[in-house]
């Protein structure tokens, strides 16, 4: 069985439009999934008050043409230092798209880093997710000279306070949270014959129950963050979204973080990012009796 050129992952020339739309895909599907604990969802603004679902959504869109861009460059250039400055400066120029959009509230600064990342990767020739978080993190721990100075951004304090590595320290650890925690637990949900929905929720709901979310800690602090994680925690010993005993733990959950103005606004990016690479056609998934193994190009 041969797959026509550039139709997936694993494919040097996988087209830069089909990751895009994907990511786009993944963002969409992320901030449509509902009921979220906290977040923008299809009932309405969660913990925040200047997002809501057509903020988001218009935010994802507003993101595509860097997505495109970050693929069409990782094929351009081999990993180093000139690729990590390039897409240094389209992840800035992309933050600026998503500002213009959106008004200057960060709807996807942490999803634009973990997708574009990932997107580099596999335009690179990353042949299975792991590959793919192993070649995002390679590409984060890069420096980069141009990135400008300033003033300090949520996750830069928090990381002060706290020693939390946020969005960088995920990246750089290969999204262990996505790889390890999200994707398996969305599997495992399908296997069990849970619904689509019901499955992306309790995925939402692991990575929160573990995550030391920078959004979460600048908001609420520690104690705010141990209400996320053993709120989430809780929801799945209940079990999960798709039981009446969770489903009503959950919403008292997205009652309690509502009140207390907490928004778990990075596990919302991770589980974007666990969609995109469960919604690429890799090789390994379709060819499975085929391929035994799939190196990494990275
Ligand atoms: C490396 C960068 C991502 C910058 O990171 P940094 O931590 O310095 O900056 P932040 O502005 O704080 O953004 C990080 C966002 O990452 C999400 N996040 C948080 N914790 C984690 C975690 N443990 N793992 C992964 N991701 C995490 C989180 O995003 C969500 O929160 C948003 C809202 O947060 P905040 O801005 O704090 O807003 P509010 O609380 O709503 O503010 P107020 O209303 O209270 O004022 C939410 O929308 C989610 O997106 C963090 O926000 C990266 O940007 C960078 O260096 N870029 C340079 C360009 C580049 O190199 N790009 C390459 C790839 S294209
Ligand atoms: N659904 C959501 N609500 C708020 N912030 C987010 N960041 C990423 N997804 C989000």
């Amino acid at each position: 069985m041969t797959r026509p050129p550039g139709s997936g992952p694993g494919d040097p020339s996988v087209r830069a439009d089909v990751l895009a739309d994907t990511a786009v895909r993944a963002l969409r599907a992320e901030a449509l999934l509902s009921p979220k604990p906290g977040l923008v969802d299809a009932r309405g603004s969660g913990a925040h008050d200047d997002m809501d679902l057509p903020l988001l959504l218009a935010s994802a869109e507003a993101l595509r043409p860097t997505f495109r861009a970050v693929a069409d460059t990782a094929k351009r250039l081999v990993f180093g230092a000139e690729l990590r400055e390039e897409l240094g400066r389209l992840g800035r120029a992309g933050d600026q798209a998503m500002s213009r959009a959106t008004g200057e509230v960060n709807t996807h600064r942490g999803a634009l880093w973990a997708l574009g990342l990932l997107v580099a990767a596999i335009a690179g020739g990353a042949g299975d997710e792991r590959c793919a978080a192993g070649g995002a993190a390679g590409l984060a721990a890069l420096p980069d000279q141009w990135i400008p100075a300033g003033q300090a951004s949520h996750g830069e304090l928090v990381r002060r306070r706290y020693g939390t590595g946020g969005a960088r320290g995920e990246a750089e650890d290969a999204f262990p949270h996505v790889i390890e925690v999200a994707l398996p637990r969305l599997r495992r949900a399908r296997a069990d014959g849970r619904s689509e929905e019901v499955a992306r929720l309790d995925a939402l709901l692991a990575v929160m129950s573990l995550l030391n979310d920078t959004c979460v800690l600048h908001r609420g602090g520690r104690a705010g963050l141990r209400v996320v994680q053993l709120g989430a925690s809780h929801v799945l010993a209940e079990g999960g979204a798709g039981t009446d005993r969770g489903r009503s733990a959950l919403l008292e959950l997205d009652h309690r973080l509502r009140g207390l103005r907490l928004s778990p606004g990075g596990s919302g990016d991770l589980l974007a990012a666990a969609l995109f690479l469960d919604m690429l056609p890799w090789p390994g998934r379709r060819l499975r009796a085929e391929l035994e193994v799939t190196a990494c190009r990275r």
